[in-house]
């Protein structure tokens, strides 16, 4: 089904074969500036290789991915993040031995204008750049909950303090799209309601949001559109009670669970 809204990615024919397995087969589907949309499957379905094929850790077999207007395919992770796109990892990547604004200030950096000369200089301009970056980088600590532990070192924070660290440090770059893998893996009831708390204050400031998931009750609580894949293959998609009353995809789960929720 159509929907309304400016597109700000697209995925067409993504196909991507690792020798004879194919593990993303002719994927095809839009997001929406302001969306937050979700691709679920079983495991194996294809989710992960799709993530890093459109963050350009992996190169499609076929296929194009466009972002806000550009041909990204093939481009490198870090020239899609220069165009405003970041995402969150599955196992945690933080960098353990920095404190916590540090790490958020990495994220704020890509938009500094400073050389690497005049920072090994510390000329002033230098120095007024540094401190509104640990400003900006400040907000984004107020903004997922933890500005109180913003010179701890992230190492001694909890996992669920370290999964917000790292959105505030993915908000810190100004992107248009984050894209989280998994961002409900891990945490306890709380910290997950806190988390989609978050997500959805985010959103209302603009971001778009992508999200693996497994945890059925948060996608279908906070998606405005679901894909889902299964074996490689796109079965369906659409707002969640079309996800919910899809027969394709109730019968992908069962063996896993008796209905998508
Ligand atoms: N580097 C690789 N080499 C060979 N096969 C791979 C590689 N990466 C993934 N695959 C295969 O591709 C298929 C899709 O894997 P993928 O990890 O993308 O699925 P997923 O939906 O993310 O699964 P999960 O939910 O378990 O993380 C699987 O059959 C997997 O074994």
């Amino acid at each position: 089904m159509k929907r309304n809204g400016q597109v700000l990615l697209t995925v067409e024919h993504i196909t991507k074969q690792f020798g004879g397995v194919v593990a993303v087969n002719d994927v095809s589907f839009d997001v929406n500036k302001g969306e937050i949309l979700a691709v679920i499957g079983p495991n194996g379905a294809g989710k992960t290789t799709l993530f890093n094929i459109v963050t350009g850790i992996l190169a499609p077999s076929s296929g194009t991915v466009r972002f806000n207007g550009t041909d990204i395919t093939g481009k490198k992770p870090y020239q899609i993040a220069q165009l405003g796109m970041t995402r969150t990892f599955q196992n945690l990547e933080v960098f353990t031995n920095m404190s916590v604004i540090e790490n958020v200030m990495t994220g704020a950096h890509r938009n500094m204008k400073t050389s690497f000369l005049q920072a090994g200089l510390r000329v002033p301009s230098v120095k007024k750049e540094e401190k509104a970056v640990e400003e900006k980088a400040m907000r984004c600590l107020e903004k997922v909950g933890i500005a109180h532990l913003a010179y701890e070192r992230a190492e001694t924070l909890p996992y669920g303090n370290q999964r917000l660290l790292e959105i505030a440090r993915a908000i810190a770059a100004e992107p248009a799209l984050i894209l989280l893998d998994e961002p409900m893996a891990g945490l306890n009831d709380e910290e997950s309601r806190w988390l989609v708390e978050v997500i959805l204050q985010l959103r209302k400031e603009g971001l778009t949001f992508v999200f693996v998931e497994h945890d059925m009750e948060t996608v279908m609580a906070i998606s405005d559109h679901i894909v889902v894949l299964d074996n490689g293959v796109k079965i369906g998609e659409g707002t969640p009670e079309e996800i919910y009353r899809n027969k394709a995809v109730v019968a992908a789960y069962l063996g896993e669970e008796e209905t998508v929720c």
